[in-house]
């Protein structure tokens, strides 16, 4: 997978480079089950016409800089890790817009001309709800007005789950409420981050990329993966003063070898205590209460 950078304005030399494509748009934090249905789709679709499979995101989330409603600056999958899962899921180009408040003034036709149409875009996919353009004025109702037949576009429908829209907001309000034993029904696989671990014995602490975003305060029991080794389980504290970008963990049992060693640390459960029980209790009761 090539992954292409693209400043503002938009290079004449990027267009020119640009290879025939189907191309998903979205931001894809977690790259979760609905975001998959977009990429798979378009996949099937490049398959089909012998085209290439693109992915077109940005580097910050548009709220981060359109500051409208919650602005987000941490993330599921920050960048390094959404490129991993795009390129398991078979994608070919991955194109990373800046966004920044020029990009965000860019009106929905002149981008269309400019980053699909500029980008030799044969076919569009994205969900029901994606939007572009000034003000988010581009939905795709307009898109194919757009297009004016320049490409193909394709809409996907909504994917839910417990009759909830599976999306990064939900994902957020999971991991910031401890009930990270949810995530893998809606992100289709375990809930990791990919980290460097160092230390020997039973504790060690777990390096990783600030941007992640982390579970709320508490104690989770988690497990420590590395390639072809055992995998070994232990406690992991997130504090509400948290040094960026390190944890520490307690493990179930002793690490023999101090070395760098690149790890997957894999949230499993929140370990409750008496006060967050209250709050998973009444959290449950408010659930089982809607769902009668
Ligand atoms: C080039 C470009 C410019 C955009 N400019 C804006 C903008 O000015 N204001 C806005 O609310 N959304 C803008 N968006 C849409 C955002 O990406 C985002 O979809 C929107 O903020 C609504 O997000 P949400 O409805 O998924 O929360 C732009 C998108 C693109 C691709
Ligand atoms: N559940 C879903 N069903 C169908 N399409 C989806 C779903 N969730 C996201 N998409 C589509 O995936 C692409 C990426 O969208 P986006 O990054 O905004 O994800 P999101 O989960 O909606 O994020 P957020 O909750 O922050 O708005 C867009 O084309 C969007 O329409």
């Amino acid at each position: 997978m090539r992954t292409i950078q693209i400043d503002y304005p938009i290079s004449k030399s990027i267009q020119t480079d640009s290879e025939r494509c189907v191309m998903a748009l979205g931001f894809f934090d977690g790259v979760h089950l609905g975001h998959q249905k977009i990429i798979k789709t378009a996949k099937k679709l490049a398959d089909e016409k012998n085209l290439m499979l693109a992915v077109m995101t940005f580097s910050q989330h548009p709220s981060s800089v359109i500051k409208k409603g919650k602005v987000i600056t941490n993330y599921i999958t920050p960048l390094s890790e959404k490129t991993e899962v795009f390129e398991q899921l078979g994608v070919d180009l991955l194109y990373v817009i800046d966004f920044t408040k020029e990009v965000a003034k860019i009106p929905h036709d002149q981008f269309v001309d400019d980053y699909l149409c500029g980008l030799n875009c044969e076919h569009v996919v994205a969900g029901f709800d994606y939007k572009y353009g000034f003000k988010g004025k581009g939905d795709m109702e307009q898109l194919p007005i757009d297009s004016a037949g320049r490409f193909g576009v394709t809409t996907a429908a909504k994917l839910e789950k417990h009759e909830q829209k599976v999306s990064s907001t939900l994902l957020r309000e999971l991991i910031s409420s401890g009930r990270v034993e949810q995530i893998q029904e809606y992100l289709g696989r375990s809930y990791e981050i990919s980290a460097e671990m160092k230390g020997r014995g039973r504790t060690c602490t777990i390096y990783f990329d600030p941007d992640y975003y982390l579970p709320c305060p508490g104690h989770y029991e988690v497990t420590i993966i590395r390639k072809n080794m055992l995998q070994s389980k232990g406690i992991c504290e997130v504090k509400s003063v948290q040094h960026p970008g390190q944890l520490q963990v307690t493990l179930f049992n002793d690490q023999l070898f101090n070395d760098h060693a690149k790890v997957q640390l894999q949230w499993n459960n929140f370990i409750a205590d008496f006060e967050m029980d209250a709050f998973h209790a009444q959290s449950d009761f408010r659930e089982l209460e809607m769902s009668i």
